[in-house]
């Protein structure tokens, strides 16, 4: 009996998980079930380069089937998807990728399955060492773009309307990258310069990020984790497009600001450290299990003025009022497809209404406790206008007495739209999508 790769083992078995239960990418490697590091760290990017690719993938080893990929037992399904993805993704030789995902589909089922992986991988390597490779050629454009790019193609054909055929396939590659992650400096408790300095002690490879002194950017968190960097609050992970949201709201020391939607906290704890930590930033979420870990993390960052509060922002009976306000709304998070590997597929094109609705009654809710002449700032991590500028302009259809505030230097100049908001797009700036708009309450 052959004895499998334990990374690729693993993988195949957390993609069942996937598959089967429905668990979430991003969760799957806090249980490390014992494998060694390395191993961990190559399942983590198996699994994660799978869930990107799935639609390529299955389109690719459909072609070499005679029945639907789709009915082939889930396990086998797993060990193809992950001989392809290192066959056509990562450009593997063929012998290894070939024979270690036939003996991941002996070890996970039997020796007809095997057999079975064995004749279609082949296959897709001779192909793919021919220069042989089918393309999706269906005529329409969204279609064949969302299958060799590996998106839902109700988004592709979004994205095509709006942002033309170069500028989506930029963007589809872009959530396809791997991404590298970024690590804000606390600066109240440290430097970006001597955390740069820790990171390379820990064997990490920091670079200073283009659009914010405040932050590094590094290909693995494992040094950062492992050199205790995390633990001790000396650093956060937070992608630069999210951590400029909180340079739109621009808190000062001594101000009071609320987050309405704060966890898992990473803006509210960023306000609390451009501010000195000097003022109070009230920090609510709507689950207590959340905002004990926006607590926890305040407490591990010195940020002493976070008041975290576990309500309803819109049934939320207070009447006191804030100098500045953020609300950071729950979206469709199509701006950060790359960072969330799985997600791309969970999102349908009805969740727009339902979000858009809640965004609106957040928004009224956020507008009541600002003070006059104070400042709400509205955002999202979603690249939908529905989400973004038509939820600004419906609210101030609804609030009079608000009005639209350009943004001025809080946000680098390519960042900023013409309308005077902060959009940050994969594609374009190599971050996460993001959104903002300042809306200024007027005097009475
Ligand atoms: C996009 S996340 C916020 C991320 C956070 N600002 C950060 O940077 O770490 C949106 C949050 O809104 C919260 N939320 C949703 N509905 C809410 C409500 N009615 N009241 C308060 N929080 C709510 C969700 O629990 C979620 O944590």
């Amino acid at each position: 009996m052959p004895r499998p790769d334990p990374a690729r083992l693993l993988a195949a078995e957390r993609l069942l998980r996937v598959e089967e239960e429905g668990a979430f990418v991003a969760r799957l490697g806090i249980d490390r079930e014992g494998a060694a590091p390395e191993a961990e760290r190559r399942a983590l990017a198996l699994v994660a380069g799978v869930s990107r690719w799935r639609r390529w993938l299955d389109w690719s080893l459909q072609q070499f089937l005679r029945q639907p990929f789709a009915s082939l037992d889930v396990e086998l399904q797993q060990a193809l998807r992950i001989g392809a993805f290192e066959l056509l993704i990562e450009e593997k030789p063929a012998h290894a990728a070939v024979s270690e995902a036939v003996d991941v589909a002996q070890a996970l089922l039997h020796k007809g399955a095997a057999g079975l992986a064995n004749a279609v991988l082949r296959k897709l390597a001779r192909a793919r060492d021919a220069g042989a490779l089918a393309e999706p050629a269906s005529g329409d454009e969204a279609l064949d773009l969302a299958t060799r790019l590996s998106h839902p193609t109700w988004l592709t054909r979004r994205w095509l309307d709006r942002y033309g055929a170069d500028a989506t396939r930029a963007l589809l590659d872009a959530d396809n990258a791997i991404p590298r992650y970024s690590l804000r400096a606390n600066r109240l408790s440290t430097t970006p310069e001597a955390l740069h300095d820790a990171l390379l002690a820990a064997g990490a490879d920091p670079e200073r990020s283009r659009w914010s002194d405040d932050l590094l950017t590094v290909e693995r968190l494992g040094p950062a984790i492992q050199g205790g960097l995390l633990a001790r609050g000396e650093a956060a992970v937070q992608d630069e497009a999210a951590s400029l949201v909180v340079r739109v709201l621009d808190p000062q020391p001594g101000e009071s600001i609320l987050d309405g939607t704060a966890a898992p906290g990473g803006k509210a704890i960023y306000a609390a450290e451009r501010m000195g930590n000097q003022g109070r930033v009230v920090a609510v979420d709507l689950h207590a299990n959340k905002t004990r870990l926006i607590g926890t993390a305040a407490e591990a960052h010195g940020a002493t003025i976070v008041e975290p509060l576990a309500t309803n922002l819109i049934t939320w009976d207070s009447a006191e009022t804030y100098d500045r306000v953020l609300l950071d709304a729950p979206c469709s998070g199509t701006g950060v497809l790359g960072k969330r590997a799985d997600m791309r597929w969970r999102r349908m094109p009805e969740d727009l209404r339902d979000l858009t609705d809640l965004q609106d009654r957040l928004l009224n809710a956020a507008a009541a406790r600002v003070r006059p002449g104070g400042l709400l700032v509205y955002s999202t991590c979603s690249l939908e206008p529905e989400e973004n500028e038509s939820r600004v302009a419906a609210f101030l259809d609804r609030h009079p007495e608000f009005s639209h505030e350009p943004i001025g230097g809080e946000v680098p100049d390519a960042m900023r739209t013409p309308e005077g908001n902060y959009a940050a797009l994969p594609h374009v700036h190599g971050t996460d999508g993001a959104f903002a708009a300042r809306l200024r309450r007027s005097q009475p």
